[in-house]
């Protein structure tokens, strides 16, 4: 097994002499967000905590947890559509190290299972990795996942995507039944 976190360990800390963002900072600084949402003003107080030298792991961890259930508290406020974070990843500066696609590649070839945990978003750095095209089935990711209510419209959207007849508002077994005789199935009398 290979284990590893993902913001800025399989992620570059800074391309061209700008920083890279986290996957918390790839949503932060997308349309999904209002202006008015503070995930910045968090940022600014707790990452310094993070990297401080001076404290200790135990002295960080209630801060940490603090950080992030407030960030992900302000996340549900902002009712997040899941049929857009493909975009907001694909418009984002987020970037995989140098030398991802041998390492990915390497790891896949070799069966070696690839675990990444990380305190940032799930949802979020699936994509960043999908969108790299390394999402093997060897890589599995522990991390914080949102949980969509998808309107209908939504909904809708993503089985049209998927699926080539979507049914609305229908009870019936029409469309079943004449697809069945479309393939040859010959079906018994209807008895009413
Ligand atoms: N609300 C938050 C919480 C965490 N972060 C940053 O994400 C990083 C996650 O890193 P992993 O190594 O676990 O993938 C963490 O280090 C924080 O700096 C954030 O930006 N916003």
């Amino acid at each position: 097994h290979v284990i590893s976190d993902f913001d800025m360990t399989l992620t570059r800390f800074a391309y061209n002499g700008k920083r890279c963002p986290t996957s918390h900072n790839i949503l932060d600084n997308s349309k999904l967000i209002s202006e008015e949402c503070k995930l910045k003003d968090l940022l600014n107080t707790y990452y310094p905590i993070e990297i401080d030298s001076k404290r200790t792991a135990e002295e960080k961890l209630p801060l940490m947890v603090e950080w992030w259930t407030k960030a992900h508290t302000l996340l549900v406020q902002q009712r997040i559509r899941k049929d857009l974070l493909q975009d907001v990843v694909k418009e984002s500066d987020a970037m995989l190290r140098e030398g991802y696609q041998l390492f990915f590649d390497h790891l896949q070839e070799h069966s070696i299972p690839l675990l990444i945990f990380s305190a940032g978003l799930g949802d979020v750095l699936e994509e960043v990795i999908r969108q790299a095209g390394v999402f093997h089935p060897n890589v599995k990711v522990f991390s914080n996942y949102m949980d969509f209510d998808e309107t209908v419209e939504e909904r809708k959207t993503s089985y049209l995507n998927a699926y080539d007849i979507v049914l609305v508002k229908d009870e019936t077994m029409e469309v079943l039944n004449a697809l069945l005789l479309c393939f040859g199935v010959s079906l018994p009398r209807s008895s009413s």
